[in-house]
């Protein structure tokens, strides 16, 4: 059994974006009641209590957008020096970034995952919802200022789209030939947005894969990361290209994680919906730790059986009650 040491915390469901894939504009959500929130003190409480106990030791702040936090650096610092705590990072869209780059690395993080998912401020705005070049570019500045204060491994995700951004295949894997940067793509989840999903559908990374090596060569590679990207690199190039491919491929039976929604759900799995443990609820009636830790590692037990298995097609459409920005992908 894989060991499961991996936590992936959803600070906030609210987001400034509106990504197409994800949190489409016009979309109802209901969004969570913010004294439904779990605060800084209960979620640390549960990181110490409950699942540093159990073995986690690698934490990831999600969202909806995570700089939306209140007090995210403050809450940063206190994730970084647990003394368990390994390795913390943070996936943001980087529209907030910039002037707060500096701080969240003072307070003890080390890397960042920015989604960025055109070079073209149109197609970017096309597919964010956001107005105007301004916010690429803010984005881009995001990127150059994280870089510049020396996040290592800096990443970059793209979700790439068919027929909105696939054509920019090679100019993101170009970022990575001169900069220490590490793009990847990931293929389009059905959770989110079912209908863009069964209008575009996903290109498989070997697709892409193909279209860099008849460019440039590609060969295996690596970098820092617990996550389930298969990592290559351009010959020569300083950064490498990561390709996640959870439609064409299945990486379910190396899982090593789980998810903490803002709310305070714990959930085994990504793409299924079972099993689910209502953490924060338990702690605010008064349940002790060792219960609490009780639950989760009966839950770490079963959860091989949780892990998602139905990818006969490739092309499962099944109804989410929650969305990615919920979950925090
Ligand atoms: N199906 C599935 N997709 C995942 C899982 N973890 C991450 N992903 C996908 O990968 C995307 C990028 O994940 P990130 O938030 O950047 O984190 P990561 O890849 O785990 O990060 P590293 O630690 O840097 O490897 C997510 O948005 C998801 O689309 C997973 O457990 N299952
Ligand atoms: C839900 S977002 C939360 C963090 C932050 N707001 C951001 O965009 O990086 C985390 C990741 O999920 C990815 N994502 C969202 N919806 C997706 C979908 N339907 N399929 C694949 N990836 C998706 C995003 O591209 C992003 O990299
Ligand atoms: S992918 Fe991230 S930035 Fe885009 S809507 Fe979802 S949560 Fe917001
Ligand atoms: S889909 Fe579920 S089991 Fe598969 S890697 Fe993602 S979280 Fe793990």
């Amino acid at each position: 059994m894989n060991q499961v040491d991996y936590l992936r915390i959803s600070l906030i469901d609210r987001c400034n974006f509106r990504c197409q894939y994800c949190m489409p504009e016009g979309e109802e959500l209901n969004y969570i009641l913010r004294q439904e929130f779990l605060t800084d003190t209960e979620l640390l409480a549960l990181l110490e209590e409950v699942f540093i106990p159990l073995g986690f030791t690698r934490f990831r702040l999600t969202g909806g957008e995570p700089l939306l936090r209140p007090g995210v650096v403050r809450l940063v610092k206190e994730i970084a020096s647990l003394r368990q705590t390994k390795d913390l990072s943070m996936t943001t869209n980087g529209f907030l970034l910039a002037p707060i780059a500096q701080e969240l690395y003072e307070a003890g993080l080390r890397r960042i995952n920015i989604s960025l998912d055109s070079l073209e401020p149109d197609t970017f705005k096309a597919i964010t919802g956001r107005q105007g070049r301004q916010s690429w570019e803010k984005v881009w500045n995001g990127l150059q200022v994280a870089y510049k204060v020396g996040f290592n491994p800096l990443k970059i995700n793209v979700v790439v789209i068919p027929g909105v951004n696939d054509s920019e295949v090679l100019d993101l894997a170009a970022l990575t030939i001169d900069k220490q940067w590490h793009v990847r793509f990931i293929e389009f989840m059905p959770i989110g947005n079912s209908l863009l999903f069964s209008d575009r559908g996903w290109i498989a990374s070997e697709e892409l894969r193909d279209r860099i090596r008849r460019k440039w060569g590609l060969t295996e590679s690596q970098v820092i990361g617990n996550g389930p990207a298969d990592v290559f690199k351009i010959p020569g190039a300083k950064g490498t290209l990561g390709f996640i491919s959870q439609m064409s491929e299945c990486f379910c039976d190396r899982c090593n994680r789980m998810r903490l929604s803002a709310d305070g759900w714990l959930r085994p799995c990504l793409l299924n919906e079972a099993g689910q443990l209502d953490l924060k609820t338990d702690l605010r009636n008064g349940v002790s730790p060792a219960k609490l830790r009780e639950q989760v590692r009966k839950l770490l037990l079963i959860k091989p059986e949780i892990n998602f298995k139905q990818r006969d097609n490739g092309n499962q459409t099944g109804v989410y009650n929650r969305t990615m920005s919920q979950i925090g992908g």
